[in-house]
C-alpha cells in the first residue's frame, strides 16, 4: 500500500489547489482524477463558457453602436474554428495543470477513487486495475455533475445536457433550453448571438430566481428587446426527441418544438460509487456529502467544492481548498468562513453580486435600504454604446451588506465590489479610495454614496 499524508479524490479547481499548497508545504499528496484535470471548471464549465461568450462579445457591442447609428456591417464568428479554439485550450491548460501539478510534487493517479476506509483509498483505473493507498488526510473533491429529473433527463440526442451543448457539431436553428440559473442564462446568450432562435423556460416567477426581482424583471425586459423569449413562471413537464426534433411539454400541456433543448435545472454531486460512507461520511438530505463547520466529513476527512453543496462556484472551491490545506498544516484552526461570495452571470448582459440580496436581508430582519445609480450616468458604459442596467448596493442597519448591478460588462465590478463592502468603505471612508477616472467602477462609488431608500 503506498502511503500519503494526504489523498485528495477530484482534480477539479479544488482538489488542485488543495494540493499544490499542501505539496508547497512540503506534505506528500496523491491526488486521484477519473477525466480530465482541472475538472468541470477547465473541461466543460467556466472556461470553454466564458470561450465562448467571449468570442461574441464584440457582436453585442457593436449592436448597442449600431442602434446609435455610429456603426454598421456585420461581424460574424466561425463556429467551426471557435469551437477548434475552445477544445484546444481547454486541453493544453489541462495538460499544464497536471505538469504543474507533477513539477510540484504532488502524486498523480489516474483513476476512480473509492473510500475503503478512514484512511484508505482505493484507485480504480479504466482497465480495471487497483491501487491501494492509505494517508493521514482523504479530502474528498469530486465535484457534481449536471442534474435530471423524471421526464427531464438528456437523451444526449435532441435533449442535451451542457457538456452536450459544448460539443454541438454546428448551431442548431432553435434551442430551448430549461432553466434560467447560471447555466441556462448563458447558453442562451451565446447560441442567441450565434443566430439560434432561443426559448428560455423557467419554473420560478423569475430569471436568475436567486438575485433580487428588480434585477430579474430588468433582465427579462432587456433579453426581451434583445428578441429573446423567456418564459418565466412555468414549469417544464417533459422534454423529449421525436422524429429529430425536441419536444418540451409545458405544465399547461403546451408543446414547444426546436432542433436542441437544454436541460440546465442544477446539480448533482458525484458521490455515486465514492463509498464516502466507508470513511465515515454521511450524505445529506440533498445529497451532497455532509461537513460540519470546519469542512469536516468525518475526524480525518474533509469534503471541499461542488460535492459539499454549500456553493457551487469554482472561486468557492478554490477558496475551501485553500481553508483545508491550512488546517492540515496547523496554520487554521477557526471555523470556515467565505466571506461576501463574488458571483456573475455572464454575457452580453451581465449579472453580478457580492454578499447578500434585499430579499436575503429582509428575511433576516433588521432595517433594511438600497441605494443605486444607473449606468446611463457613466461615460465608459456609454462609450460603449450601451449603458442599461443599475448597481445597487444593500444595506443592513446601517452596515454595506451587498452590491449587485445588471449590465453591459458589470462582471468587471465584482472585485472592486468585494473591496468595498469588505471595508465597509460606505459615506465616511469612501473618500480615501480612489477610483481611476474614467473607468466602469466609478458607478460603484456613485451607488455607494447614492439617496438610500427602504428595500421593499
Ligand atoms: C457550464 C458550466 C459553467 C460554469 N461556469 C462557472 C463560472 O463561470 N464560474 C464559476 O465559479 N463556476 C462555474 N461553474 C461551476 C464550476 O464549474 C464548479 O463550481 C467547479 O468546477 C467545482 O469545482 P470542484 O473542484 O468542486 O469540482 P469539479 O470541477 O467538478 O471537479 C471534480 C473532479 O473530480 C473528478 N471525480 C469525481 N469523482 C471522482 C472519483 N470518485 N475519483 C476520481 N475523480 C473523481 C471529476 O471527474 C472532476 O474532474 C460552471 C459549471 C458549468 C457546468
Ligand atoms: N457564471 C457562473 O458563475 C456560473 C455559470 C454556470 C454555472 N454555475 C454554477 O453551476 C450551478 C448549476 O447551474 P444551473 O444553471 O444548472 O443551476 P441553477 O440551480 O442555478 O438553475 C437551475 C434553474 O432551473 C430551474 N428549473 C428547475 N426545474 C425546472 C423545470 N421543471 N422547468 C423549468 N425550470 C426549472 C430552477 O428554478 C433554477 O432556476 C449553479 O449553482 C452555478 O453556481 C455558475
Amino acid at each position: 500500500m503506498d502511503k500519503f499524508d494526504v489523498i485528495i479524490i477530484g482534480g477539479g479547481p479544488g482538489g488542485a489547489k488543495t494540493a499544490k499548497i499542501l505539496a508547497a508545504a512540503g506534505k506528500s499528496v496523491a491526488l486521484v482524477e477519473d477525466a480530465h484535470w482541472g475538472g468541470v471548471c477547465l473541461n466543460c464549465g467556466c472556461i470553454p463558457t466564458k470561450m465562448l461568450l467571449g468570442a461574441v462579445a464584440p457582436k453585442g457591442l457593436l449592436r448597442g453602436l449600431e442602434r446609435q447609428r455610429v456603426a454598421k456591417g456585420t461581424v460574424e464568428v466561425d463556429y467551426a474554428a471557435l469551437q477548434k479554439r475552445v477544445q484546444r485550450y481547454t486541453k493544453a491548460s489541462s495538460q499544464t495543470l497536471a505538469k504543474g501539478l507533477a513539477d510540484a510534487g504532488v502524486t498523480l493517479f489516474n483513476g476512480r477513487g473509492v473510500c475503503a476506509g478512514e484512511h484508505e483509498v482505493r484507485v480504480v483505473a479504466a482497465d480495471g486495475g487497483e491501487q491501494a493507498l492509505s494517508a493521514q488526510y482523504i479530502v474528498l473533491a469530486g465535484g457534481s455533475r449536471s442534474a435530471s429529473f423524471p421526464g427531464l433527463t438528456p437523451d444526449h440526442d435532441a435533449v442535451l445536457d451542457s457538456t452536450d451543448l459544448l460539443n454541438v457539431p454546428a448551431v442548431p436553428e432553435s434551442l430551448i433550453i430549461v432553466g434560467a440559473g447560471a447555466i441556462g442564462l448563458e447558453m442562451a446568450d451565446f447560441f442567441s448571438a450565434m443566430g439560434s432562435a432561443v426559448t428560455v423556460v423557467e419554473a420560478a416567477p423569475q430569471l436568475a430566481p436567486i438575485e433580487d426581482t428588480d434585477i430579474a424583471q430588468e433582465l427579462q425586459k432587456l433579453l426581451g428587446k434583445a428578441g429573446r423569449t423567456c418564459l418565466a413562471g412555468i414549469k417544464a413537464s417533459s422534454l423529449l426527441t421525436r422524429d429529430g426534433q425536441a419536444v418540451l411539454t409545458l405544465e399547461d400541456d403546451r408543446e414547444l418544438t426546436a432542433a436542441k433543448a437544454l436541460v440546465a435545472v442544477g446539480r448533482k454531486p458525484n458521490t455515486d460509487g465514492l463509498e464516502a460512507e466507508k470513511a465515515g461520511c454521511a450524505l445529506n438530505r440533498r445529497g451532497y456529502v455532509a461537513v460540519d463547520d470546519y469542512l469536516k466529513a468525518a475526524p480525518t476527512v474533509f469534503a471541499i467544492g461542488d460535492i459539499n453543496g454549500k456553493t457551487l462556484l469554482a472561486h468557492a472551491a478554490e477558496h475551501q481548498g485553500v481553508y483545508v490545506a491550512r488546517q492540515i498544516l496547523g496554520e487554521e484552526s477557526g471555523a470556515y468562513d467565505s466571506g461576501p461570495v463574488p458571483s456573475c452571470i455572464y454575457g452580453s448582459l451581465e449579472v453580478m453580486r457580492v454578499g447578500k440580496t434585499a430579499r436575503q436581508a429582509l428575511s433576516e430582519g433588521g432595517e433594511v435600504a438600497v441605494s443605486r445609480a444607473m449606468l446611463t450616468g457613466n461615460a465608459i458604459a456609454q462609450a460603449g454604446g450601451d449603458a442599461s442596467g443599475f448597481v445597487k448596493v444593500v444595506w443592513q442597519d446601517g452596515r454595506m451588506v451587498g452590491i449587485a448591478a445588471l449590465g453591459h460588462g458589470v462582471s468587471h465590478l465584482v472585485t472592486a465590489a468585494q473591496l468595498l463592502l469588505l471595508g465597509q468603505y460606505s459615506s465616511d471612508r469612501l473618500h480615501s479610495f480612489m477610483f481611476a477616472h474614467p473607468t466602469l467602477d466609478e458607478i460603484l462609488s456613485v451607488a455607494v454614496q447614492a439617496p438610500r431608500e427602504p428595500a421593499a
